[in-house]
């Protein structure tokens, strides 16, 4: 590969953390590397940056991680970021560092952050890594598959007992502003009914009328999947119990969703983001972000990325609705 400008780059994983990242790292090392550039890793996040927390990695630091959940980096929110005073500290030492650049995988968040340093001189590359593919301007973010697969496995065990007993179970899984998971997760296990935070919470409607629905099909026992940020699954537990008489059972996975094993979706794709994102640093670009549009992997400027909007999937919303009969 042609020798690059680009001598020097720093990799941090920030935010919660989300299975895949491991194999997003090992592929901006390793791709790094092909290019000639020397890769630093920097830990703990924004934080680890401010703070000076870094270490030389060499293509063996990356080994035997592809299959890793978790971040070897380490992860962390960091306040001190968010401030003028911390971003320039941060700049600073990528300064002292002699980084060209640096790749940030995380959320959101973490690319607001990325845009502000961005704005202190320091080039910087985001790659989306969150469970909740909540990030706008990406189909897809790493983690999501590991995470909706290992909530699948787990509703489909308490599905098994739920029938034995006849039951009703409410199971709570992440997403406080972001009903992606939920939503896949609910087609994903034939749910009575899902919630999600981007439609207002109403119990008749989107729980006791769908759980009626399907005792008056001849059901005996319903799967309600609840985001954690559309309503408290205790409280709809509650309701049920008040309102149908049912006597149901209450299930946060909370975060078992967030560790595991990466599937070979979120490993790959984890890869391809990591490549790409060496190739930006390398072009001499910054504040751009890596993303997904009909499977093929592009970058866009980070605030056009972030001033889209979002919704959820429609398609899969009527599918869901479908299903649940109503
Ligand atoms: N508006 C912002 N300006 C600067 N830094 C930010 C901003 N928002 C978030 N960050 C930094 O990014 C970190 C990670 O963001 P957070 O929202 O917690 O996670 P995620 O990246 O997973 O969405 C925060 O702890 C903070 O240091
Ligand atoms: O790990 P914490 O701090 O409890 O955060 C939990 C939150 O993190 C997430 O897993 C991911 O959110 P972020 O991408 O914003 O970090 C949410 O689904 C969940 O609400
Ligand atoms: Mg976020």
């Amino acid at each position: 590969m042609a020798e690059s400008a680009v001598k020097r780059i720093g990799v941090l994983t920030s935010g919660g953390d989300a299975p895949g990242m491991n194999a997003a790292v090992r592929s901006v090392v390793r791709s790094a590397l092909d290019r000639g550039i020397e890769c630093i890793g920097i830990r703990r996040g924004w934080s680890g940056l401010i703070n000076g927390d870094f270490y030389r990695m060499d293509s063996g630091s990356v080994s035997r991680i592809i299959n890793r959940g978790g971040t070897i980096l380490y992860t962390a929110r960091s306040e001190e970021f968010r401030t003028a005073e911390g971003q320039a500290k941060a700049a600073g030492v990528c300064k002292l560092l002699g980084l060209d650049g640096i790749v940030a995988i995380g959320g959101d968040g973490t690319f607001r952050g990325a845009q502000e340093l961005s704005k202190c001189g320091v080039s910087v590359v985001g790659i989306p890594g969150t469970i909740d593919n909540d990030i706008v301007c990406t189909e897809y973010t790493i983690g999501f598959d590991t995470a909706a697969n290992t909530a699948v496995e787990c509703i489909d065990k308490l599905r098994d007992t739920m029938q034995s007993h006849e039951r009703c179970a409410v199971v709570e899984v992440m997403g406080r502003h972001a009903g992606y998971l939920a939503l896949y997760v609910g087609v994903a296990v034939g749910a009575t009914a899902v919630l999600v935070p981007e439609r207002p919470y109403d119990f008749h409607s989107q729980v006791a009328e769908k759980i009626r629905h399907a005792r008056l099909n001849g059901k005996t026992n319903f799967m309600i999947v609840v985001a954690e940020g559309a309503a408290s699954a205790v409280d709809v537990g509650r309701q049920i119990q008040e309102e149908l008489a049912l006597d149901p059972r209450v299930t946060i996975l909370g975060h078992i969703q967030r560790g595991g094993s990466p599937t070979a979706k979120d490993r790959v794709m984890a890869t391809r983001m990591g490549y790409e994102a060496v190739q930006i640093l390398a072009e001499g670009k910054t504040n751009r972000v890596i993303c997904t549009k009909d499977d093929q992997i592009i970058d866009l400027d980070i605030d056009e990325g972030l001033a889209m909007k979002k919704t959820l999937n429609s398609e899969e919303f009527k599918v869901m609705t479908v299903m649940t009969g109503m």
